[in-house]
């Protein structure tokens, strides 16, 4: 999604959205002002739609109108500015209005520099945006001497902090939205918004649109027009819609059919992903919808639990851990989500990345915490594991919600810790992902998840006691006293000087037990464990119960018994396999 235009005759019109983001105070409302002020020419409609979407413009929506560049060609681009808030409390608004924007400004106080939330908003807007222009506002508060020096020096420091994103390179653009600042009379003109404005135009692109699949629209403001009904203007995310198409509003759980729309004012009958348009129902109460989402009826699901296809957020301190409770925004809703992270199966580390689906043929392999260059488990792994010197490409979590949220299907998902004190001046924002099943099932714990194929994989190491014969030995210290040593007949253990044997039963009471050796004990085995057993017995003479006890004894056998297997997270019956 891009730059909406509108289709039939006329000349061009292109739409583009613009998010205002940045640290609060920087000057965010004070420049979506002067930019729309600019912008506000006669072409500037005053019809009873633009006065009732005045309302809107308070809200943090206006919008500049202006001539398209001429590599566009010939007509009007329009940009809505999307003036987010600050606040660190908001981040989720913030979040919501990252996703409908096709170019974000990042609005940076001169005089300050990086602060927490330009980071969150440069986070932000590498997830969710295509391309960005920086805004250095305030340049006023600049001693008039050294504006141009200091300028220069915050550009240069602005670019080395992108060096490393998407937006290295990007245009940055020296402002005061409001010179003089609060108390300064309305009649002072902004300084740097016309170059800002060219700048603007630059960065706009044509689009890439897609008409396919459900329709769906961010709302940003709903009224009602006397004799008409109740319009909601908003930009549509995907899909398109046409006049009598009907459309549902799922907070409300209410369908209502399209009377009429209008995008620039000018009455349409279609209008597809990027387009902003208003949109006409009757019988529709405007109070009931301030922001929201509509859609495709029953297109939008409802879901209690999901997984997820993630990445770490670099700038995030600490790890992700499974178990961990996050605030998960999916799609455009915020709810306390707990997660569970899993990894490829190591044989499938390197496989290329399933983006858009998840594959339940599967197997996966449980993780304690996300693995990242600077987790625990990657470092267990570079020891452990010949395929653990590179990190999996892809990595899962399933995240289960407090309360079900609502959202479309391969949503956005972005993890963060909004509990983290906002002055702690850190990055909250932990994971982004894509959301690739939604479980709508409420049991979803029962008829769902034995289908998700996530293993652990389990080591036990015990000793052998002694030989029996050629053929058996006696192992302990493998299980517990209280262990049931009858769940784990059957299974394959390997003695460490390499033997395979097969545990055939319990021995005594104290957790012994016995095994088969197929092919035989090697004759050096056996020379190394009667030894062993001799110089045992004359350590233990004396003392009979000593020998009994497993737990003194140990360093005096040599040979070890390593029993490995792993079970499903959610088998209910807790099979051990073995391959
Ligand atoms: N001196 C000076 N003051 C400015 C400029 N731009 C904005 N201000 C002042 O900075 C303060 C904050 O401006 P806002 O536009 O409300 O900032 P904001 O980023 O929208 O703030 P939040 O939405 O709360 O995050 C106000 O007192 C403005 O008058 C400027 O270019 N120069
Ligand atoms: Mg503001």
């Amino acid at each position: 999604m891009a730059v909406a235009e509108e289709p039939g005759p006329g000349p061009r019109r292109l739409n583009v959205n613009v998010g205002v983001l940045g640290h609060i105070d920087s000057g965010k409302t004070a420049l979506a002002r002067a930019l729309s002020t600019a912008g506000s020419t006669a072409a500037f409609d005053r019809a009873p739609q633009s006065r009732a979407r005045g309302i809107t413009l308070d809200l943090g929506f206006s919008c500049l109108c202006t001539a398209l560049p001429p590599r566009l060609g010939p007509g009007h681009l329009q940009f809505t500015l999307v003036d987010c808030p600050g606040h660190a409390s908001l981040i989720r608004t913030i979040i919501g209005g990252a996703q409908i924007i096709d170019l974000m400004m990042l609005v940076i106080d001169v005089t300050k520099g990086m602060q927490t939330q330009s980071a969150e908003c440069l986070v932000i807007g590498q997830i969710a945006c295509q391309k960005m222009v920086v805004v250095l506002n305030k340049i006023d508060l600049l001693p008039e001497g050294k504006r141009q020096a200091a300028i220069e020096k915050m550009t240069k420091k602005m670019q080395k902090t992108l060096e490393n994103t998407k937006f290295h390179g990007c245009p940055i653009v020296a402002v005061a939205a409001k010179p003089g600042g609060p108390e300064a009379p309305e009649t002072v003109n902004p300084l740097g918004v016309s170059e800002l404005i060219e700048v603007l135009k630059s960065q706009a692109y044509l689009p890439s649109r897609d008409p396919s699949g459900p329709f769906l629209m961010a709302v940003d403001h709903c009224f009602s027009i006397k004799g008409q009904g109740t319009v909601m203007t908003g930009t549509i995310l995907t899909g398109s819609v046409s006049l009598g198409d009907n459309v549902e509003i799922p907070a409300l759980k209410v369908s209502k059919k399209v009377k009429s729309m209008q995008m620039f004012h000018t009455p349409v009958t279609y209008a597809m992903q990027g387009d902003r348009v208003g949109i006409c129902v009757t019988q529709f109460d405007p109070k009931l919808l301030e922001r929201g989402l509509i859609c495709t009826p029953e297109s939008l699901q409802t879901i209690h639990a999901a997984i997820i296809s993630l990445k770490k957020i670099q700038y995030f301190r600490g790890a992700l851990q499974t178990k961990a409770k996050f605030h998960i925004t999916v799609g455009h809703e915020t709810v306390m989500g707990r997660v569970m992270f899993f990894s490829p199966a190591p044989a499938d580390f390197n496989k290329e990345p399933l983006d858009n689906a998840f594959d339940f043929e599967k197997d996966y392999l449980y993780q304690e915490e996300y693995l990242s260059k600077d987790s625990k488990a990657s470092d267990e792994n570079k020891d452990n594991d010949q395929t653990g010197e590179q990190l999996p490409k892809q990595q899962w979590a399933l995240v289960e919600f407090e309360k079900p949220v609502t959202c479309p299907r391969l949503c956005l998902v972005i993890g963060s810790k909004l509990d983290t004190d906002i002055h702690a001046n850190t990055c909250r924002l932990a994971f982004h992902g894509v959301l690739l099943q939604g479980l709508e099932d409420k049991n979803y714990t029962e008829i769902f998840l034995p289908k998700l194929k996530v293993y652990k994989l389990k080591h036990k190491e015990g000793q052998v006691e002694r030989v029996i014969d050629d053929y058996s030995v006696i192992g302990r210290s493998l299980f517990k006293k209280e262990t049931n040593i009858q769940i784990f007949v059957g299974l394959k253990v390997k003695l460490s000087t390499g033997e395979d044997g097969i545990i055939e039963g319990g021995f005594g009471q104290s957790g012994k037990f016995k095994i088969r050796i197929p092919d035989g004990l090697k004759p050096d085995t056996k020379a190394l464990l009667t030894v062993a057993s001799k110089k045992k017995s004359r350590a233990g003479k004396g003392d009979a119960a000593k020998e009994d006890d497993s737990t003194k004894t140990e360093s005096a056998q040599p040979v070890a018994i390593s029993l490995l297997f792993k079970r499903y997270v959610f088998d209910t019956q807790k099979k051990m396999i073995q391959s």
